[in-house]
């Protein structure tokens, strides 16, 4: 697509043109096979480490069938799910660059103290947006980023191909957004499958009700609703509000974008918001850890 074809499509609709040229090249580098086999080996590293915190009677590390029949009763967990379903509101924060709407945000950007401050401060989770050309996001971000940490790391990308949810796989994250604005119904469907079989949690985003009847459809455990419009950037944080109550009750709910106030997070609060995903305010704030705890609304940092 030239670039004057893509400047008459809206902000959202060229991001995952962009994207699908991106995994076409990357593809010419890297084979789907090879990418499916290096999320493969994840996943087994995964479960090598689930079986670890199994042992058998003899205190060590259940292994063939006795670990396959442990392994099937009790499966790996998802960490992501298991972290935003603590009570209270949950933060999921960003360590994020840039973005379409704001430009440069962090000129400064040292990714891996961010994520520690982040952990040591609560976040139940790191968003880690990876995509180049709108939020210089870089792979190696997450990848490093999940080293460092222990809490789980969402990839913050326009998945528009199965070829990413493998790579997010192998390049170490524990859930995968997915964008019901950019998916049909059958894609919606597949990755959320595929996620599952690589034991990701998915974060399945909505704009409106028909997007949340999609994202119910599709399976999802983990709806969020981004206050931010993406077509138009026009943020409304009333836009969680209207579309909670068609979100079912055992479905977790983020509240996503605009969060920068104490009152903000009340409000996700009042709304039985499971987490609210929050970038640019703390990105902004020179003391993230301070930051987090005046939006948690609990004084003193951690
Ligand atoms: O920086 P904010 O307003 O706190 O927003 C964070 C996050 O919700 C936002 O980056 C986001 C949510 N969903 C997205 C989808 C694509 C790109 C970006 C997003």
């Amino acid at each position: 697509m030239s670039q004057a074809e893509r400047t008459t499509l809206n902000i959202l609709n060229q991001i995952a043109e962009r994207t699908r040229e991106r995994v076409a090249e990357q593809k010419r580098v890297r084979s789907l096979a090879s990418m499916q086999q290096a999320a493969d080996e994840a996943l087994t590293r995964d479960c090598e480490r689930c079986a670890a915190e199994k042992p058998g009677p003899d205190g060590l590390p259940l292994s063939g069938e006795a670990f396959a029949t442990a392994h099937a009763a009790a499966p790996c967990s998802f960490p992501f799910e298991g972290a935003i379903e603590r009570p209270g509101v949950q933060f999921i924060a960003e360590v994020k660059r840039a973005s379409p709407s704001k430009g440069l945000i962090a000129a400064d950007f040292p990714y891996l103290q961010i994520a520690r401050d982040y952990e040591t401060a609560g976040a139940a989770a790191i968003s880690c947006p990876t995509e180049p050309y709108w939020f210089q996001g870089r792979n190696e971000y997450l990848t490093e980023i999940a080293e460092a940490v222990s809490i789980p790391v969402l990839r913050k990308d326009f998945v528009v191909d199965e070829y990413m949810v493998y790579e997010a796989k192998a390049l170490g994250a524990q859930a995968v957004l997915l964008i019901c604005a950019i998916l049909d119904d059958a894609q919606l469907t597949a990755y959320r499958q595929l996620c599952d079989q690589l034991r990701l949690s998915t974060l399945v985003e909505a704009h409106t009700a028909k997007e949340i009847e999609r994202a119910v459809a599709c399976g999802a455990r983990v709806i969020g609703v981004n206050n931010r419009d993406l077509k138009t950037f026009d943020v409304d944080m009333n836009a969680a509000r209207a579309l909670r109550d068609l979100v079912p009750p055992h479905t977790l709910f983020v509240s996503e974008s605009g969060i920068a106030t104490p009152a903000d997070v009340e409000a996700a609060r009042t709304m039985r918001a499971d987490a609210v995903l929050v970038g640019e305010a703390l990105m902004r704030a020179d003391d993230k850890r301070a930051k987090l705890a005046e939006l948690r609304g609990d004084g003193q940092p951690r």
